[in-house]
């Protein structure tokens, strides 16, 4: 057979295997999604936060911070350009995003089968039922903020999902725009204000609850760190007005001062 048509054959395999591995790295994303919402909520999920491996304190300390400080090093190192670039290298360009997804649920499955719950000290207590309806209202309201905002951002793009459709389909990815849809003329980070929300809003905070909630919260503030910096670099000028017009989590700058800066700016 003519070898371009082989070549071609070859190459529209390759997206489809491509494709089969991003739908499923989606549907495995989902899954660790719901698992973490039931992990954090003490819902559901055979092992929580607070129900499951209970250890002595140093030895739940430790392995804790470990977890948590794992996740951090892989969600910060892989999301950086530097390690894509040398990393496309090695895997096709098209499932680069997949696999950064992958890694992410992977080492959040062992966060959830291998953490040390500390029941001991409960740190508060809410036994109100109207002030326990609110934080539990809040749980919800932070993971809502959460998923409205992965659709106002890119949910396919960010999930890797349009990334090997456009392979197998054959079009360029489009290049990275700077938008600020709705909620991001009010706060640059919604999705991490919704994680943050999340994370505190419960009625009954043990110890172990706290170390998860605080080291999740350090992470938020380290990748608001890494992720601006790289916005900066990609956008210049218009990210950095961004930055001084829209507050970070909190819409304490209000969302007129920033009527310059268009909904959707083309790069
Ligand atoms: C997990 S999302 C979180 C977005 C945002 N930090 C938030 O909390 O809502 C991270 C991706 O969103 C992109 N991103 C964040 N703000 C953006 C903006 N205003 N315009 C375009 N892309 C943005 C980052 O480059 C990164 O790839």
């Amino acid at each position: 057979m003519n070898p371009i048509i082989l070549n071609k054959k070859g190459k529209h395999m390759n997206a489809r295997v491509s494709f089969l591995y991003g739908v499923a790295v989606y549907g495995a994303c989902l899954l660790t999604l719901l698992y973490l919402i039931g992990f954090t909520g003490n819902l559901w999920v055979p092992a929580s936060v607070d129900h499951g491996h209970a250890a002595p304190w140093p030895e739940a300390v430790c392995v804790d911070l470990f977890l948590l400080v794992l996740f951090g090093v892989q969600h910060s190192v892989m999301a950086r350009g530097s390690f894509k670039r040398w990393w496309t290298r090695i895997v096709p360009p098209a499932v680069e995003r997949s696999t950064f997804v992958l890694a992410t649920c992977l080492v959040l499955a062992l966060l959830f089968w291998q953490w040390r719950t500390l029941p001991e000290p409960v740190v508060w207590r809410v036994d109100h039922p109207r002030a326990a309806e609110v934080l539990v209202g809040l749980y919800w309201f932070g993971w809502a903020l959460v998923l409205l905002s992965t659709f106002l951002i890119n949910h396919f793009e960010l999930f890797g999902l349009q990334q090997v459709f456009a392979d197998l389909t054959g079009r360029d990815m489009p290049a990275a725009r700077f938008r600020t849809p709705s909620l991001y003329r009010y706060v640059r980070h919604p999705l991490y204000l919704g994680l943050l929300i999340a994370f505190w809003s419960v009625p009954v905070m043990t110890a172990g609850h706290v170390l998860f909630s605080a080291g999740a919260s350090a992470y938020i503030f380290v990748g608001i760190w890494f992720e601006e910096r790289d916005l900066v670099a990609l956008f210049g000028g218009r990210y950095r007005r961004y930055r001084q017009e829209v507050g970070m989590l909190l819409p304490v700058r209000g969302r007129m001062r920033i009527k310059g800066i268009k909904g959707d700016v083309a790069n």
